[in-house]
C-alpha cells in the first residue's frame, strides 16, 4: 500500500457523487489509516486536520491557449485572485495576441474578465445602494475612482471602496518552466480526428496531447496533479500515468479527468454558471485529495453540489457521451425534418409537441442544416472508433449513423436550393447568410456553410456572395481559399465566383436567392434585442430579494454583500461585481455598449500595441474594428428585409436553413420562402 502523503489538504466539504449521495473524502479503507498514530491509538480529529491540512493550490498552469484553455484559465483566475494562473502555448503568435488588445478568440464577456485578471485593477469606489431613479444615463450610478468624488456624484450617499487587484493571469511560451512551477497542470490542447494512418477519419489524433504529456512528465514538480481538460478517448488517464512513470519512476503524480462542457459563443456564461463540474479521479486517498484540491478551485464560484466526482474513466467517457447524445438529438430531429418536408407536417410544431414531454425536453431540437463546430463530429467519431476497437461494431454503426444523418441534412438543403432554381445556377447570384458554425461566434470549424458553398460553386453560378455578422472578411477569404481552392475566390473583381462582403445589403443586392445558414438573431423577423458582450455576463435573477428599479430589463444587484467591514478594502465577489457591471452597462440604454466600457472605474489601461503590431496593421488595412476578435460582435439589430427584398431579383427566393424567419411575414413582404422541415412548393 502506498504511504505517499499528498501535498493537498483533505477538504471535508461535501462533493456530490453521481448517485446523488454525499461523499466526504477520503472514503476508501486506505483513507482511514491516516486516522491512526504510529502507536496504534486513534488521533484526535484536530491533530488529523492539522497534519493533513497542506498548502492550498497557489499555482495552476494550463497548457494550450485555445478556445478552452484561454477562457477557462481566465475565469479560474478571475474567481481565485490568490492563485497564479499561467496559460502556456507553443504558438508565440497566439500568446502575443492574448497579451495584447487583440485576443485570438472572441467570446461575449471574455474581454471584461481578461482585463481584470490579466491586467489587474485599481482601487475604486462605488455606490452600494440600489438605484431608485428611473432608467437613463449611468452617470448618476457611475462609481468614481475616489470616495470624495463619489460622495459628490452620489448625492451625498456613502460610497464603498474596493481594493486594487494584482494581475494573476499570465500568458507565456515558456512551457517547461511554467509546468515546473505548478501545483496543478491542466492539459487543454487540441485533440482532432486523425486524418491519416490507422483509424484515419475516426480515431482521435493524440499527437498534441502526447507531446504535452511527455513535457509534463519531464518537468512537473513531484506531487503535482495533472488534469486532462482536453476531450480524450476513454482510458487516456492510464496512458498519462504510464508516461509519467516512464520519465519519473518512483515520483508520485495524480491524474484527474476534468472535461470541459462550454459551448462556443456562450463560453463565459457556461463557465461562470456551469450546470456541473465533472472531476474523475483514482479511487485512492491521494486521488480523492487531488480531486478535492481541484474542486476547491471551482468552488470559489460553483456551488459544491454541482461538482460531480466519478472514477477517471467514467469522466473521460461521459464527455464523449454528452456530445454524442446532443449530436444524436439534432440528427434525430433533422431526420424528422425530411419526413415533414415530404408530408406537410412542420418540424418546429413537432419539436414543440414532443419537447413538452419533460422526459424528452425542448432543448437541442432545432432542425436545420446540421451541426457544425470542432467537437460534435470528432467526438461522435471517437466514440464510434472506441466501440470498434472494443469489437462492438453494432455500437459503432449506431453512432456513425448520427454523422451520416448530419451530412444528409446539409446535402438535402443544398440540393433543394439547386432544384428550386430549375436545376441550374449558371448566370445566377446566390447569397449565403452566415459562415460561422453557430450564432455569436467567429468560429467556423466544421461549419456546414462551407460544404454548402462547395456544392453551389460546382453548379457554375455567376456569384456566391457571403456575409457573416461576426466573422472577419479577410479571415473568411483565407479559409475559403484553403478549404475550397484559391481559384474560387474573387478579389478586386478578379477570380472565381465567391465574393466575401462586409455589408449585408451589398451581399444581397441583385441576388437571385438568399440562403440562411447560421441562426444569427440579425436574420430573424421577430424583434431581436440588441445584443452586446454584456448580455451574457451574470445578472441578478432574484428581483424579490434585491432593491432597485428595473433597468434595461435587469434588476439592480445592489446592495452587494460586503465582507470585511463597513467602509474600507471590502471583499466583494467577482460574480457580484460582474452583475453590477452588467447592470450599469445594460441599463445605460446605449445600444453600442460593448466590452471595454468601465462603469465601475476599476480597469487598468489595456496593454499598448507597438508600432509593429500586425493586428493593428490589419485593422487599418481592412477597416474592420476589433480585428482579431478582441471587440467581437455587436449586433446592429435585425435585418431590414423590406430593403433586401426591394433590391433582389425575382422571384425573391429565400431558403431558411435554420428556421429563423417567420414565413408568413416574409411571404407578405414578397419572398418565396423554402424552410427546412416544412413542405416546399
Ligand atoms: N472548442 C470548444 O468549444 C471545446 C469545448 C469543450 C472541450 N473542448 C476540447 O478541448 C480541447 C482543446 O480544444 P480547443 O478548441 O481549445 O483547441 P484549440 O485548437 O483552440 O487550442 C489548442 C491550443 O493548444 C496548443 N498546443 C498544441 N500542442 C501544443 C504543445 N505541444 N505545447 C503547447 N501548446 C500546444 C495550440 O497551439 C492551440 O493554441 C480539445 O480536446 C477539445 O475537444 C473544446
Ligand atoms: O437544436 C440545435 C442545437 C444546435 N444545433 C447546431 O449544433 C451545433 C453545435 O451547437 P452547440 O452545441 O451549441 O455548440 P458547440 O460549441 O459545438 O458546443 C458543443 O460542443 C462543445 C465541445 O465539446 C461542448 O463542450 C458543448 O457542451 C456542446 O454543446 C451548431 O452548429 C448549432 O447550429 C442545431 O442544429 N440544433
Amino acid at each position: 500500500m502506498s504511504t505517499f502523503l499528498s501535498p493537498y489538504p483533505v477538504d471535508s466539504e461535501e462533493v456530490s457523487t453521481l448517485d446523488g449521495s454525499i461523499s466526504t473524502t477520503p472514503t476508501t479503507p486506505e483513507g482511514s489509516l491516516y486516522l491512526e498514530r504510529s502507536n496504534g491509538k486513534p488521533m484526535s480529529t484536530t491533530v488529523f486536520d492539522t497534519m493533513t491540512r497542506t498548502p492550498p493550490v497557489r499555482n495552476i498552469c494550463c497548457v494550450g491557449a485555445g478556445y478552452v484553455g484561454g477562457p477557462t484559465a481566465a475565469v479560474i483566475a478571475l474567481q481565485n485572485p490568490h492563485i497564479r494562473v499561467t496559460v502556456v502555448d507553443k504558438d508565440p503568435n497566439r500568446v502575443r495576441r492574448w497579451n495584447s488588445q487583440h485576443p485570438p478568440i472572441y467570446e461575449p464577456g471574455l474581454n471584461d474578465i481578461l482585463r481584470v485578471a490579466r491586467d489587474g485593477t485599481r482601487e475604486c469606489t462605488f455606490q452600494n445602494e440600489p438605484n431608485t431613479k428611473s432608467s437613463g444615463s449611468i452617470a448618476s450610478d457611475s462609481p468614481s475612482t475616489s470616495s470624495s468624488e463619489c460622495t459628490s456624484q452620489c448625492d451625498g450617499r456613502k460610497g464603498v471602496t474596493l481594493a486594487a487587484r494584482q494581475p494573476n493571469l499570465i500568458f507565456s511560451t515558456d512551457v517547461a518552466k511554467c509546468i515546473s512551477e505548478a501545483d496543478i497542470v491542466m492539459i487543454a490542447v487540441n485533440t482532432p480526428t486523425k486524418y491519416r494512418g490507422n483509424g484515419a477519419g475516426s480515431a482521435t489524433d493524440m499527437t498534441a496531447f502526447e507531446a504535452v504529456t511527455s513535457v509534463v512528465a519531464q518537468h512537473a514538480r513531484p506531487g503535482a496533479t495533472i488534469v486532462e481538460k482536453s476531450t480524450v478517448p476513454c482510458r487516456t488517464a492510464q496512458f498519462v500515468q504510464d508516461t509519467l512513470a516512464l520519465h519519473r519512476p518512483g515520483v508520485h503524480f495524480e491524474v484527474l479527468s476534468n472535461p470541459e462542457f462550454l459551448a462556443a459563443g456562450t463560453a463565459i456564461k457556461d463557465l461562470l454558471t456551469a450546470d456541473r463540474i465533472l472531476i474523475g479521479c483514482n479511487p485512492t486517498p491521494t486521488g480523492h485529495r487531488a480531486c478535492q484540491a481541484l474542486a476547491s478551485v471551482y468552488s470559489a464560484w460553483i456551488p459544491r453540489s454541482r461538482i460531480i466526482t466519478t472514477n477517471v474513466f467514467s469522466s473521460e467517457l461521459a464527455k464523449l457521451v454528452a456530445n454524442s447524445m446532443l449530436a444524436q438529438r439534432i440528427s434525430s430531429i433533422n431526420s424528422i425534418a425530411a419526413v415533414c418536408e415530404a408530408t406537410g407536417a412542420d418540424v418546429d410544431e413537432v419539436a414543440k409537441a414532443i419537447g413538452a414531454d419533460p422526459r424528452i425536453g425542448s432543448k437541442f431540437l432545432k432542425a436545420g442544416i446540421g451541426f457544425g463546430g470542432s467537437c460534435f463530429k470528432k467526438d461522435v467519431l471517437s466514440l464510434a472508433y472506441l466501440a470498434d476497437s472494443l469489437r462492438l461494431p453494432e455500437v459503432a454503426e449506431y453512432w456513425r449513423g448520427v454523422i451520416m444523418m448530419n451530412e444528409f441534412a446539409r446535402d438535402r438543403f443544398a440540393a433543394r436550393v439547386v432544384r428550386c432554381l430549375n436545376n441550374t445556377l449558371v448566370g445566377k447570384k446566390l447569397t449565403v447568410l452566415g459562415y460561422a458554425f453557430k450564432k455569436d461566434t467567429n468560429d467556423t470549424r466544421e461549419s456546414p456553410a462551407v460544404e454548402i458553398i462547395r456544392t453551389l460553386v460546382e453548379e457554375g453560378p455567376r456569384e456566391i456572395a457571403i456575409f457573416d455578422p461576426c466573422c472577419v472578411p479577410i479571415q473568411m477569404e483565407e479559409e475559403i481559399s484553403r478549404f475550397l481552392s484559391p481559384d474560387v475566390l474573387r478579389v478586386n473583381g478578379k477570380g472565381g465566383p465567391v465574393v466575401v462582403y462586409k455589408d449585408a445589403y451589398e451581399a444581397c443586392n441583385a441576388s437571385d436567392a438568399l440562403l440562411i445558414t447560421t441562426e444569427f438573431d440579425e436574420f430573424k423577423t421577430s424583434p431581436v434585442s440588441v445584443t452586446s458582450d454584456v448580455a451574457l455576463l451574470p445578472t441578478t435573477p432574484e428581483p424579490s430579494e434585491k432593491g432597485g428599479a428595473g433597468k434595461g430589463g435587469l434588476v439592480d444587484p445592489r446592495p452587494l454583500p460586503l465582507k470585511g467591514g463597513e467602509q474600507q478594502q471590502l471583499a466583494v465577489s467577482e460574480n457580484d461585481l460582474l452583475a453590477l457591471h452588467t447592470y450599469l452597462l445594460k441599463g445605460s440604454g446605449d445600444p453600442e455598449v460593448v466590452s471595454g466600457k468601465d462603469p465601475l472605474g476599476r480597469l487598468n489601461p489595456m496593454p499598448e500595441c507597438g508600432e509593429e503590431c500586425p493586428d493593428c496593421h490589419l485593422q487599418k488595412m481592412t477597416g474592420v474594428a476589433g480585428y482579431g476578435a478582441s471587440q467581437g460582435h455587436v449586433s446592429k439589430g435585425r435585418f431590414d428585409w423590406r430593403r433586401i427584398h426591394y433590391h433582389m431579383r425575382k422571384p425573391h427566393w429565400l431558403f431558411d436553413g435554420r428556421r429563423v424567419v417567420d414565413i408568413g411575414t416574409m411571404e407578405k413582404l414578397g419572398f418565396r420562402v423554402e424552410s427546412v422541415g416544412r413542405q416546399g412548393r
